[in-house]
């Protein structure tokens, strides 16, 4: 299959359910899971510190360092499995990527909020591509509000072996989240590749 646009004003965001056959999926899931040095991070929540509903990784290259709440951050370096990754997914979306976060969704009741994707590191338009393995999840867009067009916010199923692609405009115009859910769910672990600019 092939990424397939989504009908969405001032956005371009483009989706291919099947991306990775499901053995490939399965296994990356497996090797991922078991040998990626997961965080749990804290985070600023309405000034208290509490930890994101999720864990966390972030490999890439040397030089993609990024400022965050003061401090400059470092990736991990590139295992085999996550470069062989990056290079089909550059190949799939025609662009380069020098970084990855990762996120594991252990079950329902870890999440990613309302946001945008939108550091001034990512530059004027991010090209983001997103692969999700194991349990699907519900995946949101609505139109950033006092900015974004006039449309009703968009619920997909991101299954495991899917791949999707947000660029142009997007980040400008729209926010993502991924919803709690009430319903018993394995895990869910979900890449996100990015292009960090000038340093
Ligand atoms: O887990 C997902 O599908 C979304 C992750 C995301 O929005 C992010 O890492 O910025
Ligand atoms: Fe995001």
């Amino acid at each position: 299959m092939a990424l397939q646009p989504l009908p969405l004003p001032q956005a371009d965001v483009r989706l291919d359910p099947a991306f990775l056959p499901p053995a490939a999926a399965a296994a990356l899931l497996q090797e991922l899971t078991a040998t990626v040095g997961w965080r749990h991070e804290p985070i600023k929540l309405f000034g208290k510190e509490v930890l994101q509903p999720r864990l966390t990784a972030w490999y890439g290259d040397a030089g993609a360092a990024y400022r965050y709440s003061g401090l400059t951050m470092q990736p991990e370096p590139w295992t085999p499995a996550l470069q062989q990754l990056r290079r089909r997914v550059e190949t799939a979306c025609a662009a380069a990527f020098n970084s990855v976060l990762l996120n594991l969704y252990r079950h329902g009741q870890d999440s990613m909020g309302w946001h945008a994707d939108d550091e001034p590191e990512l530059g004027p338009a991010p090209v983001i591509a997103s692969v999700s393995l194991g349990a699907p999840r519900r995946f949101r867009l609505r139109p950033r509000p006092g900015t974004g067009p006039a449309h009703p916010p968009l619920t997909l199923e991101l299954p495991g072996g899917s791949l999707l692609l947000m660029q142009g405009p997007t980040q400008h115009y729209w926010q993502h989240a991924v919803p709690k859910t009430a319903q018993p769910v394995g895990p869910r672990l979900n890449l996100t590749f990015r292009r960090i600019i000038g340093q």
